[in-house]
């Protein structure tokens, strides 16, 4: 086979006439153009490590450039740099045991050879990453060193030995000790696995038995989620946004945790806030259970994400939500939601956080924070509490969730809130969600899920209702 052949004409085509499945699966068992697939992964891994770019930015930016790729192996390209990106503190730390001169390599040589030793953590042959790294010389040796490092590795005291094995930054490390204890280390693991890829059905279009029929007549296989009612997980390699289901309206991703928190809202058909909608995955939910009836109000202070939101409530066929764009502090903050103080049913704040349940999607997202920002986004966890609680009618809900596993994001938050409004009590979960439901995803009378625990994303629930 030649080195690089050239692309064939209908690569240039893309969206308007995919190639006939015939011919993607001829190309996807061809084998991997080593040398290409380690070019992008360079490029991809090199702008999210030393330019601070996001995984899913710069992985997207670099494969629409690299057209001459196929699909097996931009899907290798993207699962090389997540392999790393997960396992990027071990892999340093294994590196600098097995080969002496590696902080003085160029980045570049630095590079290559992380990717080559997480593929080896990920259980591909040494000799194989070796000559498709094209590793020569001490660099070549350094891999054939690697085990004697993991035992060095293993060898090291536990508190030393798990933010590195897990690679986790350090005080991340402490705080997942503090909250899963001796279960610190399987709760890690968990969350350096790959996440599934779950669909959540839209009521509106019918029940979640028609819609796995629906993709299996488009080729998909799919399987119930075990907790929440609303769930399919769909094979990982599916592109759900080319399926006639998804175009159709028939579902949205939506990853288990979120539609468990979305479940905890039980939105009447009156007057519903959505306090930080985003991009609407919630919202979306909140419109089914209110029948499409009331007034469900979505907002966000991001413009652009409340425009998809209203591209995906066409989709979904909502029609009963009210979106605003809006000011995110002050005095304008707080005018802009005055006309409806008072007045909501169910406030839902699904607050902005550290996002230390969604480390399966975002596995870059560890080495960006830091203690500052979290102490930030606490504090504004908390505005946002403040600010929004004056929505609730009394006798109406308040329903605050993240998708944090901090305590400090979640329990600590709810109990500073409580602790300033008297007004307010706790509804545990399990009397929203039914003694069966409820019973598996506490413990105590909050959400609180981990992918170690339940398969889905970390998040945190809590119904706080107001006095009548
Ligand atoms: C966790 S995300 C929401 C995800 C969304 N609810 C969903 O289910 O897809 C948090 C959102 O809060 C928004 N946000 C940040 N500060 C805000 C503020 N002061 N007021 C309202 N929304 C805010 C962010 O723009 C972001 O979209």
């Amino acid at each position: 086979m030649k080195k690089n052949p050239r692309p064939p004409a209908r690569a240039s085509q893309s969206r308007r006439e995919p190639p006939s499945p015939e011919a993607e699966a001829s190309r996807a068992a061809r084998p991997l153009r080593e040398d290409l697939v380690l070019q992008a992964s360079l490029e991809a891994y090199g702008f999210i490590r030393h330019e601070g770019r996001l995984a899913d930015r710069a992985l997207d930016f670099t494969l629409r450039h690299k057209r001459n790729l196929y699909s097996n192996e931009r899907r290798a390209v993207a699962e090389r740099v997540y392999a790393l990106l997960r396992r990027q503190l071990t892999v340093d730390f294994l590196l600098e045991r097995a080969h002496r001169g590696f902080s003085r390599l160029d980045k570049t040589r630095q590079d290559v050879l992380r990717l080559a030793t997480s593929r080896i953590l990920h259980g591909e042959p040494m000799d194989v990453v070796a000559r498709t790294s094209a590793l020569t010389g001490p660099n070549a040796d350094a891999l054939a060193a690697l085990p004697e490092a993991a035992r060095a590795l293993e060898a090291l005291p536990r508190d030393k030995r798990f933010p590195i094995a897990a690679s986790l930054p350090d005080f991340l490390a402490r705080y997942f000790r503090e909250v899963f204890g001796e279960d610190a280390e399987r709760a890690a693991e968990a969350m350096n696995e790959r996440a599934p890829l779950t669909a959540r059905t839209n009521g509106f279009k019918g029940d979640r038995e028609k819609l796995r029929a629906l993709l299996e007549q488009e080729g998909v296989q799919s399987s119930p989620t075990s907790l929440s009612p609303l769930g399919l997980i769909l094979d990982t390699r599916t592109n759900a946004f080319s399926l006639e289901a998804f175009r159709e309206g028939w579902f949205e991703l939506q990853d288990e945790g979120s539609q468990l928190l979305g479940m905890l809202v039980d939105a009447p058909p009156t007057r519903v806030v959505d306090a930080c909608a985003g991009a609407g995955g919630k919202t979306l939910q909140l419109a089914v259970q209110m029948k499409n009836r009331g007034d469900l109000h979505a907002l966000d202070i991001e413009e652009w994400r409340i425009e998809e939101l209203r591209k995906r409530a066409r989709r979904a066929g909502v029609h009963n939500v009210r979106t605003q764009v809006i000011p995110p502090e002050g005095p304008e903050a707080d005018e802009a939601i005055a006309p409806l103080k008072g007045k909501a049913d169910r406030v839902l704040v699904d607050a902005p956080c550290s996002g230390t349940g969604t480390f399966r999607r975002k596995p870059d997202a560890r080495y960006r924070l830091t203690p500052e920002m979290l102490a930030d986004h606490v504090a504004r966890q908390k505005r946002l509490l403040e600010r929004f609680s004056q929505l609730v009618k009394p006798g109406g809900r308040l329903i605050y969730g993240t998708c944090s596993i901090l305590r400090q994001e979640n329990e600590e938050v709810v109990q500073d809130f409580l602790s300033k409004h008297p007004d307010y009590s706790v509804r545990p979960v399990a009397e929203e969600l039914g003694p069966e439901l409820g019973a598996k995803v506490g413990p105590g009378p909050f959400l609180r899920l981990a992918p170690h625990l339940h398969g889905t994303d970390g998040f945190f629930g809590a119904i706080l209702v107001r006095a009548k």
